[in-house]
C-alpha cells in the first residue's frame, strides 16, 4: 500500500502542491488527472522521494520514505515525463547502468529485453529509437529492480495508438500481478480506455486534489453527452427523430441530439437517418463525458 499524507513540496519558491492525501493499492490504478502546471510531476517527484516535502509522510508498505528511504525507494518503480534514458548509451547499456546501481542480476536485463520487444534493438544508441520504443525502454528501466509500485508521469503522451494500447495492455497484466500502478494524465479521453478495470481517479487543480472518485462512478454522472450529427436536411431530420422520443436542436453544422448511450444510440439514430433518406457526414459528440465533469469541475 502506498500512502500519502497530507504532503506539501514545491521548488524553493513556495509550495506547489499543498496537503495531498490519498491512499493507492494492489490491483486497481490510482490516476492523478489535471490540466498542465496542475502538480502532478510534482506529486510525483514527491512521492517518489526525489524532491523533499515540507510537510507530511510518505509511508511504503509500512516504510517511511523519509526515514528509510532506501528501502521505501526500492519498492518503487518511476518512469519521468517524456523518455527520459541516455540517448547516447545503448539500449543494453542503459539497462545495465541502473542494474548496476540496483544490484540486479545480468538475467534480468535479458528477461526485460525480450519482455518489452527490445532484443532487436540492444545495441542501438537510445537516441536512435522511435519513441515508443524509448518509452518501452524508460518502462523497462523502471522495472529493473521489480518493485511493487509503479509511477508513470504521462505514460501515454507521444504515442501512437497500437503503441499506446499495448502499453495499456502492459498496465492491465502488471495490475493482475499484483503491482500498484500511479499514472498522470492531461488527456481525459485516455481514461476511456481503462473502463471495466478498478481505478480511481484524483483531478488536481493548481496543486490540491479537488476530487476523487471511481472512474466508473465518474463517467455515470454524465447521464447524456450532445452528439452533433452533420446532416443535409435538417428540419426534416428533426422532426424524424423526435417522433422517436429523442431530444433535437438544430445548428449551423447539423442537429444536436441528446444521447445517454452513446455506443447503442448513435448508430440507432444513424440508421434511422439513412434509411430515410437523409445523408450523414459527420458524427461528433460536443464533448466527451469526462471532459464535462472535467470542465465543470474546474469552472467551480
Ligand atoms: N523545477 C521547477 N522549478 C520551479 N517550479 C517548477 C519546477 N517544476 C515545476 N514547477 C512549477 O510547479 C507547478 C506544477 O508543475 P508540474 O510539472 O508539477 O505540473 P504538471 O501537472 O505535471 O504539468 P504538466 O502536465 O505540464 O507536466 C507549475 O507551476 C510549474 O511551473
Amino acid at each position: 500500500m502506498l500512502e500519502v499524507e497530507n504532503i506539501s513540496a514545491g521548488y524553493g519558491n513556495g509550495d506547489v502542491i499543498e496537503n495531498l492525501s490519498f491512499i493507492a493499492i494492489k490491483k486497481e490504478i490510482y490516476v492523478l488527472l489535471g490540466a498542465n502546471g496542475a502538480g502532478k510531476t510534482t506529486t510525483f517527484r514527491a512521492i517518489t522521494g526525489i524532491l523533499p516535502l515540507s510537510s507530511g509522510r510518505v509511508v511504503v508498505d509500512g516504510i517511511d520514505l523519509w526515514v528509510e528511504p532506501e528501502n521505501a525507494k526500492r519498492k518503487m518503480g518511476y518512469l519521468p515525463e517524456g523518455e527520459r534514458v541516455y540517448p547516447d548509451l545503448t539500449v543494453y547499456k542503459n539497462l545495465r547502468f541502473f542494474a548496476k546501481i540496483y544490484d540486479v542480476e545480468e538475467e534480468r536485463i535479458n528477461e526485460l529485453l525480450k519482455e518489452f520487444r527490445l532484443e532487436k534493438y540492444k545495441n542501438t544508441k537510445a537516441g536512435y529509437l522511435s519513441r515508443g520504443f524509448r518509452k518501452r525502454l524508460a518502462l523497462a528501466r523502471a522495472l529493473l529492480h521489480n518493485p511493487d509500485i509503479l509511477v508513470l508521469d504521462e505514460p501515454f503522451s507521444n504515442l501512437d495508438i497500437p503503441t499506446a494500447l499495448s502499453l495499456r495492455d502492459k498496465i492491465f497484466e502488471m495490475l493482475k500481478e499484483g503491482k500498484i500502478i500511479l499514472f498522470s494524465t492531461h488527456i481525459l479521453s485516455e481514461l476511456q480506455n481503462f473502463e471495466g478495470v478498478k481505478c480511481r481517479v484524483a483531478i488536481m487543480k493548481e496543486g490540491k486534489l479537488v476530487l476523487e472518485e471511481r472512474l466508473e462512478n465518474l463517467l455515470s454522472k454524465v447521464s447524456s453527452i450532445e452528439v452533433v450529427f452533420k446532416v443535409d436536411k435538417k428540419i426534416r431530420a428533426k422532426e424524424l427523430l423526435e417522433k422517436f422520443g429523442y431530444n433535437v436542436n438544430v445548428e449551423n453544422t447539423g442537429i444536436s441530439v441528446m444521447v445517454s448511450r452513446y455506443n447503442d444510440e448513435v448508430p440507432a439514430i444513424m440508421k434511422i437517418l439513412l434509411t430515410q433518406g437523409i445523408n450523414v457526414y459527420e458524427v461528433k459528440p460536443k464533448e466527451t463525458p469526462i471532459e464535462k465533469i472535467f470542465t465543470g469541475i474546474l469552472e467551480k
